[in-house]
């Protein structure tokens, strides 16, 4: 369950938190595929709670595994899988299975009582009160028990220790195997026992040979478990047979590219800086939940810092480590607020402006070209080692992937002027992060590599972007 089944020349996985299903369907055959994105990450598909202001953590309150949410309806789902599939790009369903909603309107403290069993009925799963862990609540993450055996939040919390609970799970991610689903996000694993989880994972199905995938192929799963240290509860509890994500990416590169750790350090980033395995992990720069101040604590660089959000994101997708995810938002004041929406609650799809940048309150981080870009170099440079690091003893990094990709990132406040080994053969390259071959020139940047594979670099401090990266090109 580590392997997320990408097709040929496809890589890296977009979050488009709260998109819908159809905008989904039409982005992947009018960008996601072309462009060579991997797969997506979706929204809960289960039915969720409607909470008066229409939070976007409604979405993790289930009342049950009904695919319909305001995304869409399960055949709205079914399309979306399948034209994604058809254009090479997988999709992951993020699996919302620790817990029920608070049942709100029958809550503790609004006139319903422990003892009131309805707060435990989900009539549609079905679920019973003897389905649920109750009575505490989680308030002590030096606990394991507490964290996994208790309501987070006053979230019902389902106990996977019992086979109907875990039948009732297995059956709703089957479903979506079924329907061409390639894995699966673990919303809240770090509250659940990794034992129940192999059990729930070891009985899912193969992915489906109907919708294009080789027979014996296991779903992706990766498990979100918010893990700094510190507390009872640690990722590598979870990561036997299935990835999880790796927070301290998130955090650690956020540091560096604000200035709390000289870029040099990159030197042996990944596993040299304690993090998961790669093969075992799942990274990203931001998610949903910390780019809003949640889970993660800090300051994590988010698109509202865009060129050093960039120049993270760059290093991140030329970096060997991990598989990669690129955050999609929609922008937001208020950080509990929902996706643009009418004055009836409906999600307002995305505009896609001339220059294929998005409009109506999604901000589209995925169609960025400093962005997709370097996702299309992952996808060049794959299977290709880190070598030839350089480093000007503080801010000024540059590495090669093989003889396939090279990048320079300047975050010194003064330029970035040195002649670099890029690994390349000789020729003249454009940097795609200024820019795109366009009719045969290079409508940014460009370099020329010599016979020695040497070739002058220059980042101004002044520039629009703080990093530079040339490529192979992808047939090669
Ligand atoms: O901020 C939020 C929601 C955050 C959230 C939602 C989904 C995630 O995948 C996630 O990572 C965080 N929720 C708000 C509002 C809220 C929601 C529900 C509720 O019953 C009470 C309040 C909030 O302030 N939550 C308290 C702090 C964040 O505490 C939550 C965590 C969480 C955060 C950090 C951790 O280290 C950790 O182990 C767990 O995970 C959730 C998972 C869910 O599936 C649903 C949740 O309500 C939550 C969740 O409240
Ligand atoms: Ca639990």
């Amino acid at each position: 369950h580590k392997d997320p089944h990408f097709s040929d020349n496809h890589g890296t996985i977009v979050h488009l938190f709260e998109w819908k299903w159809s905008d989904i369907a039409d982005e992947c055959e009018r960008f996601l595929g072309p462009m060579g994105y991997g797969g997506i990450q979706t929204s809960p598909v289960q039915e969720n709670v409607v909470i008066g202001s229409r939070p976007w953590w409604e979405r993790y309150q289930p009342i049950s595994y009904k695919w319909v949410t305001r995304s869409g309806d399960a055949e709205a789902f079914k399309d979306m899988v399948r034209r994604c599939n058809k254009d090479g790009v997988r999709i992951y369903v993020d699996a919302v299975i620790n817990h029920m909603s608070t049942n709100q309107k029958l809550a503790v403290g609004t006139g319903g009582s422990t003892a009131d069993t309805s707060a435990f009925q989900f009539y549609a799963v079905p679920y019973g009160p003897g389905d649920f862990n109750r009575g505490c609540s989680v308030t002590n993450y030096k606990n394991v028990s507490n964290v996994r055996n208790c309501e987070l939040n006053g979230l019902r919390d389902l106990n996977q220790g019992k086979n109907y609970v875990r039948e009732k799970i297995i059956d709703f991610m089957n479903g979506l195997i079924d329907v061409g689903v390639a894995g699966f996000r673990i919303d809240a694993a770090k509250h659940m026992w990794p034992n129940d989880l192999e059990i729930i994972y070891n009985k899912l199905h193969n992915l489906s040979t109907k919708h294009g995938f080789k027979s014996g192929q296991r779903p992706y799963i990766y498990q979100e478990v918010i893990d700094n240290g510190g507390e009872a509860v640690s990722s590598k509890e979870y990561n036997r047979n299935a990835a999880v994500t790796e927070f301290k990416h998130s955090n650690k590169l956020s540091n560096a590219f604000q200035g709390r750790d000289a870029l040099k350090w990159l030197i042996n980033w990944g596993e040299g800086w304690g993090f998961l395995p790669s093969g075992d992990a799942l990274v990203f720069v931001d998610n949903h939940d910390n780019q809003r101040g949640h889970g993660s604590g800090g300051s994590i660089l988010t698109h509202k810092k865009s060129k050093l959000y960039k120049m993270a994101t760059a290093f991140m997708l030329a970096h060997p480590y991990g598989v990669t995810q690129v955050m999609s938002s929609f922008h937001f004041d208020n950080s509990d607020a929902g996706p643009p929406a009418d004055s009836s609650g409906n999600i307002i799809s995305p505009g896609i402006n001339a220059d294929g940048t998005c409009s109506n309150g999604w901000v589209c981080e995925h169609r960025w070209r400093q962005i997709y870009n370097m996702v299309r170099f992952r996808n060049v440079v794959k299977g290709t080692a880190l070598n030839d690091w350089w480093d000007n003893k503080s801010n000024q990094i540059a590495f090669c992937r093989g003889g396939s990709g090279f990048i320079a990132v300047n975050g010194d406040s003064w330029d970035l002027k040195q002649t670099l080994q890029t690994c390349l053969p000789a020729g003249t390259y454009c940097d795609v992060i200024s820019g795109n071959l366009v009719n045969g020139k290079c409508s940014g940047k460009s370099v020329t590599v010599g016979r020695d594979g040497k070739a002058y670099i220059e980042i101004l401090k002044s520039e629009y972007d703080g990093v530079l990266a040339i490529h192979k090109q992808p047939s090669d």
